[in-house]
């Protein structure tokens, strides 16, 4: 079995010149053996990314009272901000606070409509006079990693020996598209508390473009003999992943790999992150589709093995509808908007009510 014990990092330069077969066969190696990659010379400008990087700490830095008005359990979008131990990764609480946010859209859910379009609505950003650009800044960087990861996903299929637009098709649609992104910080281990900033999960979607802010380590990445790598913080780099989406409809070809994050060592200061995750058109169920893959690439697949990674989340993509999948993890991570807003799936999924503390809202 082909096993790894450090992240490959590519370098996006290559793949715009003569190099780009030398570039392609990497990222089928990454995408293939590893499911996780470090990105470096990407096409989002330096500039942006440092002051993304300078507003990240700043957002959390607001008075808890003005950040609490943003609270997720507002409206049933599952955006918004989550205080620390509001949010819950395999049964256990998460040592981490957020703000998530998503494609700008109203609400688009009427009466009759399955229950998954209520993802679909506007996220909830500070004022702007409480943190000035904040949202203009976020909103530009959302844009440019969107545009990056569509190009991404273009290059992916060609390594994969299928057509650029092979998998692009389900993302075709731009006003049905609900891209999420969200700013992370991860307080520093305190003795004798809980080290999960965020448990063992896979990520949705297609693709998940990760900007580490901050130099502490704590991203760690699970093998397929079950080890946990890490992949520290690498200057100006993205880590980029498989989600459970682009593993269903690629058979498994892709490898949508579990990840987790050990909360900053005691006494470090905390660490913050910026997570863009591409999301397919929700109303797509990737099990009808059936793309031919190349004998050499499914041989890879073979020579790969299937892993035994111990987490548990989206396995709904290989079976339901995109926004099905999508609901049922936001359903499982957010007691406290599932309570209020989904009373029915809170029942289903949380049969002994509110996990101890993330009740705490
Ligand atoms: O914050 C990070 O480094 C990773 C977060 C993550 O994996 C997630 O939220 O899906
Ligand atoms: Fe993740």
């Amino acid at each position: 079995m082909a096993d790894f014990s450090s992240i490959p990092v590519l370098d996006w330069s290559l793949s715009q010149g003569p190099q780009k077969p030398l570039f392609l066969s990497q990222l089928r190696h990454a995408i293939i053996n590893v499911g996780f990659l470090y990105l470096k010379n990407h096409s989002v400008p330096a500039s942006l990314v440092d002051k993304v990087k300078d507003y990240s700490p700043k957002f959390f830095d607001i008075p808890q009272e003005k950040k609490d008005k943003l609270r997720m359990a507002n409206t049933p979008h599952f955006l918004g901000y989550s205080r620390f131990g509001a949010e819950v990764t395999k049964g256990e609480i998460d040592q981490r606070e957020q703000l998530d946010f998503a494609t700008e859209y109203e609400c688009k859910y009427k009466e009759g409509d399955p229950e998954y379009v209520k993802l679909w609505g506007p996220s909830q950003w500070p004022d702007d006079e409480d943190l000035p650009g904040f949202r203009a800044t976020m909103s530009e960087y959302f844009d440019h990693v969107a545009t990056l990861s569509y190009r991404f996903l273009e290059l992916l299929s060609e390594s994969f020996g299928l057509a650029p637009d092979a998998l692009s098709i389900f993302l075709k649609d731009p006003n049905d598209l609900c891209h999420r992104g969200k700013v992370v910080k991860y307080p520093a281990l305190v003795p004798g508390s809980s080290d999960q900033g965020v448990g063992p999960h896979f990520d949705p979607g297609f693709l998940t473009f990760l900007l580490q802010v901050s130099e502490q380590p704590g991203l760690q990445v699970q093998n397929h003999q079950g080890e946990w790598i890490p992949a520290s913080p690498v200057d100006g780099t993205f880590v980029v992943n498989i989600g459970k989406g682009l593993e269903a409809v690629t058979k498994n070809i892709a490898l949508a790999t579990s990840h987790r994050v050990l909360s900053p060592p005691i006494g470090s200061g905390p660490r913050y992150s910026v997570v863009f995750f591409q999301s397919i058109s929700q109303d797509v169920r990737l099990s009808d589709y059936h793309l031919e893959f190349p004998e050499e690439v499914v041989a890879m697949q073979k020579a790969r093995g299937d892993g035994k990674a111990d987490s548990v989340n989206y396995g709904e993509f290989k079976t339901d509808l995109s926004g099905v999948a999508n609901l049922i993890s936001r359903i499982k991570s957010h007691p406290d908007v599932t309570e209020k807003h989904y009373p029915e799936l809170f029942a289903k999924y949380f049969p002994n009510g509110m996990p101890l503390k993330a009740s705490a809202y």
